[in-house]
């Protein structure tokens, strides 16, 4: 069984009288373990898509399951317990709490499941090299580290479905390095993982490279 599957998205937006569509039949399936990357010029719809996927955003047309179970068309409610449940997830709007320290945002996700695990929090404040930031608030850190705290934060409950928009923007070629390695850890326990990048050698280490264009895949 696919970790996520999407079935011909479609989502429009509607400016006044103009419409744009977003997506126009957008199908993608992650299997267990799989590292897929989304890559697509700014504006092809990559952050609609994200959204789609994760039940943040309802799609207009098609539907989403994760894990097996439909996300799509039901009540917000049971989106955001499906969402819990099934994903880690980073997008440009970031996940940081601001009054939260990196390790305690970490703390605070791991403590809404249910599941403290001091041991995990520090190996992925090492995995992310935030060891020396830990204590310091969101504000305080650089676009990278933010980004860096963000996917730790997703990734605090081994979600088996990671969703990250460009997780490793604005970081150097050793950090990316580790990031990928976390990426790589996952696919050993069967946990997927999807990414929005511009990096050339993130999307060279996925399985797949699902390329978008004016909100549909596109084939080569
Ligand atoms: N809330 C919105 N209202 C109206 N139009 C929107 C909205 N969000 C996105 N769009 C439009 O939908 C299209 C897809 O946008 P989207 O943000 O998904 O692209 P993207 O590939 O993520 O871009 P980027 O790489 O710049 O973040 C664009 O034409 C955008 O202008």
């Amino acid at each position: 069984m696919d970790r996520l599957c999407a079935h011909e998205l479609y989502r429009f937006y509607h400016l006044g009288d103009d419409e744009v569509a977003a997506l126009r039949g957008v199908s993608l399936a992650l299997a267990p373990g799989e590292i897929v990357a989304v890559t697509g010029p700014s504006g092809s719809g990559k952050s609609t898509l994200l959204n789609c996927l994760t039940g943040l955003d309802e799609p207009d047309a098609g539907y989403v399951s994760a894990d097996g179970t439909r996300m799509t068309r039901r009540p917000e409610a049971t989106r955001a317990r499906l969402r819990a449940r099934a994903f880690g997830i980073l997008l440009q709007s970031g996940n940081l709490f601001p009054h939260f320290t990196v390790a305690d945002n970490i703390r605070f996700q791991m403590r809404l499941a249910g599941r403290p695990d001091e041991a995990r929090l520090d190996g992925l404040i090492e995995a992310v090299g935030l060891s020396h930031r830990r204590d310091a608030l969101p504000a305080h850190l650089s676009g990278g580290e933010t980004a860096r705290a963000g996917l730790a934060v997703a990734l605090a409950l081994d979600p088996p479905i990671l969703v990250a928009d460009e997780p490793t923007a604005e970081v150097d070629k050793a950090t990316e390095e580790d990031l990928l390695a976390l990426f790589e850890a996952r696919r050993s326990s069967d946990k997927a993982t999807l990414i929005t990048t511009h990096s050339e050698a993130l999307a060279r280490h996925a399985d797949r490279i699902v390329r978008i264009r004016d909100g549909r895949v596109e084939y080569d």
